[in-house]
């Protein structure tokens, strides 16, 4: 067990693509938020338990999905008894547009784990923004706060650009070394 837990939400497969990229990158455990913003009852021990969290959400209408926030509204009393205080946090969104307002999401990711009095994880890659980057190359979209995803409108979950699956592999390798470094 590599002590990191990624929990995140998908409405339609692309996130969940993008969190098994991350995941596989950190050996890390996986959450599914339901479709009514539901986790299993066994979910919140493992949160409790983990070292680090990395949180994952689509980006519909700027902003996490309704039920991500569910999950978030949900954790306010572990807010209240500060029961993920100095965790280690990562986080991660995917949408449609390349820009779409995916770093509203990031920014509102990061708010969530510096309420819970967390350690955020950036990024920590060069982005790929030569004339010569392609959508296969390393952050392609140019990330630093966290991980960005682009899945095209029309993209099926086997369509998704492989830079950005391979920018989440790389990212949960990062952060499977900073877990590391601080056990
Ligand atoms: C209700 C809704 C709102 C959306 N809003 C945005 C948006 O603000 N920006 C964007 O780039 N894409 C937006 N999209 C596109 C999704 O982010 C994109 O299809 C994403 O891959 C969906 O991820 P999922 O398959 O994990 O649900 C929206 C999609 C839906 C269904």
């Amino acid at each position: 067990m590599s002590g990191i837990v990624v929990v995140y939400h998908s409405g339609y497969g692309h996130t969940r693509k993008v969190a098994e990229y991350l995941a596989r990158g950190a050996k890390a455990e996986l959450i599914a938020i339901d479709d009514n913003g539901e986790l299993p009852e066994s979910a919140w021990d493992k949160l409790a338990e983990a070292k680090t969290i990395v949180f994952g959400a689509p980006t519909y209408m700027g902003n996490a999905s309704w039920q991500f926030k569910k999950f978030a509204d949900a954790t306010s009393k572990i807010w209240f008894m500060r029961g993920w205080q100095n965790k280690l946090f990562a986080g991660f969104t995917n949408s449609a547009s390349p820009v779409g307002d995916k770093g509203l999401t990031l920014a509102w990711l990061q708010t969530l784990a510096g309420q819970h009095g967390g350690i955020w994880i950036s990024l920590g890659m060069l982005p790929s923004n030569t004339k010569a980057a392609k959508n296969t190359d390393l952050n392609a979209l140019g990330g630093s706060t966290g991980l960005l995803v682009q899945s095209p409108s029309d993209a099926s979950v086997d369509e998704i650009p492989q830079g950005g699956l391979d920018t989440a592999a790389a990212f949960g390798a990062r952060i499977a070394e900073i877990t590391e470094q601080f056990a």
